[in-house]
């Protein structure tokens, strides 16, 4: 390995110029080598400035530009799967932005390929998990203080959604958070879903169901509740309580500055995810490069990006029937034997 982690990155839109960014400028260890955008004016704006960085069409002429080590994913998840199996033919190590890959059968031949490897390679982008508050969180109930988790209570709010958004991307591109966090917050599996309709927001374009409200059953017994709310209009707010049994406790609220003045007090919230889950972005590249250079792999699995697909797809089926929907999944390989 090269003394700076020489890094691909697919996609260069909102995410993967914020990654860019963050390689070049935020991250010690690491620099873009090589970027893969379709829309060629995109992927020179990100890489403006930057020397010796070379623009490609095609993911796969990325992949091989020499010098190329590891790779980043940040392109639609529709174009995740056949990225990840680049890589993989190559024997790169990635981190993928979530969702893995949208389909949990496409999500299961992911895994079904690294798994065959014999070895990791992935990391998903399921940032929450280097948040601060989730991480105190998570310790808290690792510690048993409170006693069992019983209930999550998560509220998920954007200001607007993007002129793309479908009624099912509120679940299996907004409430993929929710469901890696549920599942690694508790280290429960869940098995079932159901999702309810309220009468939408007149702030939401026609036809989009939103806000939405998810109910997952775990395979434990704890139920965990996401109100969905994508065009809330007022700010980006992601909260999560544990209620347990002998306590609770409650992260979201208290992120930004207050400020005083004229009499008065104003609490800023923050506009989007960039802005809220910005320390998050930084320390999970980081741990991904520091990982990567020092030869393992860290942080939320293939596995995981595919449990998450498979409970997405559930609730997908959930919101068209209207009705309670079990979540199958398929038996876990070995490589994924620890807990999630
Ligand atoms: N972790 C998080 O909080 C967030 C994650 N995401 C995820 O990041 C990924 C990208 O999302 P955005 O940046 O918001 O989308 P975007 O639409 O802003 O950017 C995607 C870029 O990928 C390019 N692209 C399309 N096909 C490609 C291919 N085959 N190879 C390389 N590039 C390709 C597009 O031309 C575009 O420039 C998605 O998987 C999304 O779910 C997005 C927002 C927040
Ligand atoms: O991952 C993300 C987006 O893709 C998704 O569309 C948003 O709802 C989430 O808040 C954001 O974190």
């Amino acid at each position: 390995m090269s003394q700076l982690l020489g890094v691909a990155v697919l996609g260069a839109g909102h995410m993967g110029a914020d990654h860019i960014r963050r390689l070049d400028r935020v991250v010690s260890g690491a620099r873009v080598v090589a970027v893969a955008d379709p829309d060629a004016a995109r992927a020179e704006e990100a890489v403006a400035g930057r020397a010796g960085v070379t623009v490609h069409a095609e993911a796969e002429a990325a992949l091989d530009v020499p010098g190329v080590e590891a790779v980043l994913i940040a392109s639609p998840g529709e174009a995740h799967e056949e990225a990840l199996l680049a890589a993989f033919a190559r024997g790169l190590p990635v981190l993928c932005e979530k969702p893995m890959v949208p389909d949990p059968a496409g999500a299961l031949r992911v895994v079904e390929a690294e798994a065959g490897l014999g070895r990791r390679l992935t990391q998903i982008g399921f940032m929450r998990r280097y948040d601060t508050e989730y991480a105190r969180l998570k310790s808290l109930l690792d510690s048993g203080r409170l006693g069992r988790p019983l209930l999550l209570h998560c509220t998920h709010r954007n200001v607007s959604s993007p002129p793309y958004f479908t009624s099912a991307m509120l679940i299996d591109s907004s409430v993929s958070h929710e469901i890696d966090a549920a599942r690694w917050l508790l280290g429960h599996e869940i098995d079932a879903v159901t999702v309810h309709r309220p009468r939408p927001s007149a702030g939401a374009p026609a036809g989009l169901s939103d806000p939405q409200f998810v109910v997952f059953e775990t395979d434990r017994g704890a139920l965990v509740d996401v109100e969905v709310f994508v065009n809330c209009g007022f700010g980006y707010q992601v909260r999560c309580e544990a209620v347990c049994e002998a306590g609770s406790a409650r992260i979201g609220e208290d992120h930004t500055m207050v400020v005083t003045a004229a009499g008065g007090a104003r609490e800023e919230v923050p506009a989007d995810y960039l802005l809220r889950f910005a320390d998050a972005y930084d320390r999970e590249l980081r741990a991904w490069v520091d990982a990567t250079r020092a030869g393992r792999v860290t942080g939320p699995s293939a596995w995981d990006g595919y449990a998450a697909a498979a409970v997405a797809e559930a609730g997908v089926r959930a919101l068209e029937s209207g009705t309670r929907t079990a979540v199958g999944l398929a038996p876990r390989p070995a490589l994924y034997a620890e807990p999630h």
